[in-house]
């Protein structure tokens, strides 16, 4: 026997028939009612929200090459020599075959935007909602602006394969130690963090050195997971033998097919 429209129902994968059957549909539940609205302000919503920012990321990122990540400060203004810096190493980042990624804000990350978008490549911004109005820098190809820090920096670590910190203040120093202790505690396969300025750096190494090394909070191997330099060059030439070492071990590993089309992006940006 045929079921009558009044009998059956059926909302999406579900199915009431006879008695069951609701007395509104799901649209006109949602739709005709305007409840309290205190809800989006607890936390089960803003799981949601959480989770829409991950969706977005994910989305945005997923199908980008081999990128960098480049840190460094908000606050340093064209004119700064290191803002030059910052800018000569997104293009050479570029040339070298990467995508540049970083905080879509001014300074040090506007400059390493605009020396990757002068050089042809593609540069992504992932921002940040602050307090005080702000958008993403003018050199970015594509962008993000999150709501939560700790989205953001899970897409830094996700979608890039090495970190370049140039000078920075708190905000800097926050991505440098996240860096360094998912490297540390193996979250993360070993991944080249690169500081660049010697003289700006110079004092934290020592520390780092004379003070955590000699009281036993780091090992001993553990300054080595950062590699300081000056030089633009040295930049790139590390991140890009970091990678072809990587995957050459991966290689031997076992893992044939995909490393190997690493070897072989990381030997195609043999400058
Ligand atoms: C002028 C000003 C303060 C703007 C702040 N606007 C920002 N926009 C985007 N990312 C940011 C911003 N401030 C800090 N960050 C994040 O923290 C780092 C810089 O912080 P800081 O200036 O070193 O401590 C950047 O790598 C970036 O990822």
């Amino acid at each position: 026997m045929r079921e009558s429209e009044a009998d059956v129902r059926r909302a999406g994968p579900l199915t009431y028939r006879g008695k069951a059957v609701p007395d509104t549909t799901t649209d006109q539940r949602l739709l005709d009612q305007r409840g309290p609205a205190e809800w989006v302000h607890t936390d089960p919503w803003r799981v949601l929200r959480i989770q829409s920012e991950f969706v977005e990321g994910f989305g945005l990122l997923s199908e980008v090459g081999s990128a960098v990540s480049v840190f460094g400060s908000a606050r340093i203004k064209p004119g700064n020599p290191y803002y030059a810096l910052g800018e000569t190493i997104g293009g050479k980042l570029v040339e070298a075959g990467y995508t540049v990624i970083t905080g879509g804000g001014p300074g040090m990350m506007e400059a390493a935007n605009k020396g990757a978008k002068q050089a042809g490549g593609t540069s992504i911004g992932l921002g940040i909602e602050l307090p005080f109005e702000q958008s993403l820098n003018d050199y970015i190809d594509m962008g993000v602006t999150f709501r939560y820090f700790f989205v953001r920096k899970t897409m830094f670590v996700k979608y890039s394969q090495a970190f370049v910190v140039l000078p920075g203040g708190f905000g800097t120093l926050d991505e440098l130690f996240e860096a360094i202790t998912l490297v540390q505690t193996g979250k993360v396969t070993k991944f080249p963090v690169v500081l660049v300025g010697t003289e700006f750096w110079g004092g934290m190494f020592d520390w780092i050195r004379k003070t955590l090394l000699v009281e036993g909070l780091v090992s001993p191997n553990d300054p080595e997971l950062m590699y300081l330099t000056d030089d633009p060059d040295d930049v790139i030439e590390t991140i890009r033998k970091a990678h072809v070492d990587m995957a050459r071990r991966q290689f031997e590993a076992g893992r044939v097919e995909e490393e190997g089309e690493r070897i072989h992006d990381a030997e195609r940006a043999d400058p």
